[in-house]
C-alpha cells in the first residue's frame, strides 16, 4: 500500500489551474522529488498535501485514509511534517528552546485527551528535544541563540523542528536554497542519514539537479500543473518532454 496518494488532485486560482488532475503514489521509505519549471505547481502541490490550501477537486490519502478534510495541525499529528524555511525558527531563543517548542507542540497533540498525564509527558518532551537536536547534529550548539547559527545550521534546525513530531513523511521545499556548496553537501548527507535512521519517507521539491539525482529513488516531473512523466533518475533524465519543458531543450 502506498503511504501517500492523491487522486485527481486539482487547485485552481481564479482561472489558473496550478495543479491539474494529479494522481501520485508515494511508497514507504521512498525518496521522491518533484521537479518542474517555475510556476509548474510544485509548491502548490506541497501546500495541498499539508492542507494549507484547499483543493478545488480530488482527494489526498495518507496511510489509506482521506486527509482532505483535515486541518493542518491534524495532518501533522497524522504523521506528515514539512520543513519550513527560516520562518519556523525563533531567532531570540536558543537552539534547544526552539527544539523544545517543537517537541512540546508534537507532544501536545499526543496528550490532548489525557491531561492527567502531563507530568510524565514533560520528561518525554526532554527526551524528544534531545533526540531532535541529536538527529540533526546540533546538540553541541544547543545553548547558542538560534540567530547566531550559520545559515546551514539554521536550516538543519528547521529540519530538526520538522522531525520533532516524529513524522512518517517529511516534505521539503528547496531545503538547500541559498546554501554554500559545503552546506549543501552537509544537508544532503543529513537528509540521507535521517531518512535511514528514522525510516522516513521524503517528498522533496528541489531545483538543484545534482541533489535531485543524488537523493531521489523516483522523480515526478510537473509542467503547468500536470505530471508529464515520472520514473527513476535515469528514466527521467533521458525523457524528451522533460528536457523540453524543464530545461528548454538543454541536455542534462
Ligand atoms: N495563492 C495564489 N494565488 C494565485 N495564484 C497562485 C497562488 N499560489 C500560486 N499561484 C500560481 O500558481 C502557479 C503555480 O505556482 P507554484 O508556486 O505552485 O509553482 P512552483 O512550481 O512551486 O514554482 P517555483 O519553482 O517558481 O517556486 C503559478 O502560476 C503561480 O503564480
Amino acid at each position: 500500500m502506498s503511504l501517500l496518494d492523491t487522486e485527481g488532485l486539482t487547485k485552481e486560482f481564479g482561472g489558473l489551474v496550478a495543479v491539474d488532475d494529479v494522481d501520485l503514489e508515494i511508497h514507504e521509505n521512498e525518496s521522491v522529488s518533484v521537479i518542474g519549471p517555475n510556476g509548474a505547481g510544485k509548491s502548490t502541490l506541497i501546500n495541498l498535501i499539508t492542507r494549507m490550501l484547499d483543493p478545488t477537486a480530488g482527494d489526498i490519502r495518507f496511510k489509506g485514509e482521506s486527509i482532505t478534510g483535515l486541518e493542518p495541525h491534524d495532518v501533522v499529528q497524522s504523521g506528515i511534517s514539512k520543513s519550513f524555511q527560516t520562518a519556523s525558527i525563533f531567532p531570540d531563543l536558543t537552539v534547544e528552546e526552539n527544539a523544545r517548542i517543537a517537541a512540546l507542540a508534537a507532544e501536545h497533540g499526543a496528550f490532548r485527551f489525557n491531561f492527567l498525564r502531563h507530568q510524565r509527558r514533560y520528561s518525554e518532551v526532554d527526551k524528544l528535544t534531545r533526540r531532535t537536536l541529536d538527529s540533526v547534529g546540533l546538540l553541541g550548539q544547543r545553548e547558542a541563540p538560534a540567530a547566531d547559527l550559520p545559515y546551514g545550521d539554521k536550516r538543519r534546525l528547521e529540519i530538526g523542528i520538522a522531525l520533532a513530531s516524529e513524522p512518517d513523511l517529511l516534505l521539503m521545499d528547496e531545503p538547500t536554497a541559498g546554501m554554500s556548496p559545503e552546506e549543501t553537501h552537509a544537508t544532503v548527507d543529513l537528509i540521507e542519514r535521517v531518512k535511514e535512521e528514522l525510516g522516513l519517507t521524503i517528498l522533496l521539491v528541489e531545483h538543484d539537479m545534482e541533489i535531485v539525482f543524488n537523493v531521489s529513488d523516483r522523480i515526478i516531473v510537473l509542467n503547468r500543473g500536470r505530471v508529464i512523466t515520472q520514473g527513476t533518475p535515469d528514466e527521467v533524465q533521458g525523457h524528451p518532454e522533460v528536457q523540453e519543458a524543464y530545461l528548454g531543450g538543454v541536455e542534462l
